[in-house]
């Protein structure tokens, strides 16, 4: 299990994590979703090690990343499928990444097997496609055969069947009680693999729930309703009706309305009452993606100048247990490990960057202590150098230590002598 307690990251005067809590349990996939910049790469990163928290604290297993006994062997990741050294082969990439963690070479070729890179094996690295890339890095996070997995955008870069492949493989490492937590962008991957989700924005927690729960807090079912083209009359008389009634009724683009707020029969009798004939009265509910986008609006850091979401930003009836607005950076709602989420069509307050404290030294296991003596935190490393190896490895110093920045594997481990003998397109 995986376990974040008020876990805050601050680089400078930005705030990429604050206070973020929340359980990743085994057994099960956790999609970890967030708009870009949302710290999900940042909390990854400090579950691993490779990131000191500037406040709270994350354990696998009880156990901070540089505490934890033989990590290889615990805890695989994959970061960034383009940190391997481009010059080697998958074999010889995965080999040094076993032999630095003490891994026999025979579970090389079965990993290599089990992401089907078998005859890729030899070729260099830097020959691969983006989606064999992710294969190796695949690869090289089971290498130590870990319980607990953690995948950032695994399905980057791959073809249709590339994804349906990671999707069963991680419903099926979840299914032998393995911990497998995974972010991605792609909402309606995640609605076939995850059984959970944890979403953040802003670096703070939006939801924590599974995703049957998390479609319905956050969407609302509605009805789309249609008159007969070429009378527009009968549209107004319809929309005055259901207005009236109670409902909100809003265009859609081709020329239906979408009703929320009243039941099926309901709109039926008051159409029949207006004396307005219905082309189509049809029950629908929102997707994964739908949720995910009114869910997260509020926290969107890049947006395009042609925004799709404002079709999502109708105006909204205020929502019991909606965050209230001007709710102070750090609102949590919902305690640990409860499902946390806002009512449909929740409208998130556009909160500001909070003021960044005097920077504050660490301490060892990330609490935030008050003499300010200790130096400032290590740089974050790009994205984890050989990031599954990031995985692979422990850090050399425990990340604890600031003066001794969490070791991240070199961006080239050395090879073994017997591994570099070749110097063809096909190395041996
Ligand atoms: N080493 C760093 N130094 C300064 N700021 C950083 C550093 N790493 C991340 N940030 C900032 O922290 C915020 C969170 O970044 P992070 O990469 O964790 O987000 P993300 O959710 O993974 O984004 P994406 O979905 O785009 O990959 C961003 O604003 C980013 O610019």
């Amino acid at each position: 299990m995986i376990e974040a307690v008020g876990l805050t990251k601050r680089y400078g005067a930005k705030t990429a994590v604050y206070n973020l809590s929340f359980q990743v349990r085994p057994g099960a996939v956790t999609g970890f979703l967030g708009p870009n910049g949302s710290g999900k790469s940042t909390t990854m990163r400090m579950i691993l090690g490779l990131d000191e928290p500037t406040a709270g604290h994350v354990t696998v297993g009880g156990y901070p990343f540089g505490k934890l006994p033989n990590a290889p062997r615990q805890v695989g990741a994959l970061l960034d499928a383009k940190a391997v050294h481009g010059g080697r082969s998958a074999r010889q990439h995965l080999l040094c990444l076993a032999q630095l963690s003490g891994i026999p070479a025979r579970r090389v070729d079965e990993v290599l097997g089990v992401v089907g890179l078998q005859n890729a094996a030899r070729k260099r690295s830097k020959g691969f496609s983006l989606g064999m890339g992710q294969r190796l890095g695949i690869a090289a996070a089971l290498l130590g055969d870990p319980q607990v997995l953690l995948f950032d955008e695994p399905v980057n870069g791959l073809d249709p069947e590339g994804i349906l492949w990671v999707r069963n493989f991680m419903k099926q490492l979840a299914s032998e009680g393995r911990t497998v937590f995974v972010s991605s962008h792609l909402m309606s991957e995640m609605a076939l693999t995850a059984d959970h989700l944890i979403v953040i924005g802003r670096g703070q927690l939006l939801a924590d729930m599974n995703v049957k729960d998390f479609i319905s807090y956050n969407s609302a079912d509605f009805a789309r309703v249609r008159t007969p083209e070429g009378d527009p009359g009968q549209r107004e008389k319809l929309t005055a009706a259901l207005s009236e009634a109670g409902g909100q009724v809003l265009p859609e683009q081709d020329g239906a309305l979408r009703v929320t707020g009243l039941p099926l029969p309901r709109i039926s009798d008051l159409a029949h009452k207006a004396d307005v004939r219905l082309w189509e009265l049809s029950p629908h509910q929102a997707s994964l993606e739908e949720a995910y986008m009114r869910m997260t609006q509020g926290a969107v850091d890049y947006r395009s100048t042609i925004d799709e979401r404002a079709a999502l930003q109708q105006p909204q009836q205020p929502v019991p247990g909606a965050v209230p607005q001007g709710a102070p950076y750090g609102y949590a709602p919902g305690a640990q490990g409860q499902p946390v989420g806002f009512p449909p069509g929740t409208v998130l307050p556009g909160y500001a960057e909070p003021p960044a404290p005097p920077r504050q030294p660490h301490a060892p296991g990330g609490a935030m202590p008050s003499a300010p003596a200790a130096p400032a935190p290590p740089a974050a490393p790009a994205t984890s150098a050989p990031a599954a190896a990031a995985a692979a490895m422990p850090p050399t110093a425990p990340p604890a230590a600031p003066a001794a920045p969490p070791a991240q594997p070199p961006a080239a481990p050395p090879a073994p002598a017997d591994l570099t003998k070749s110097d063809t397109e096909d190395a041996r």
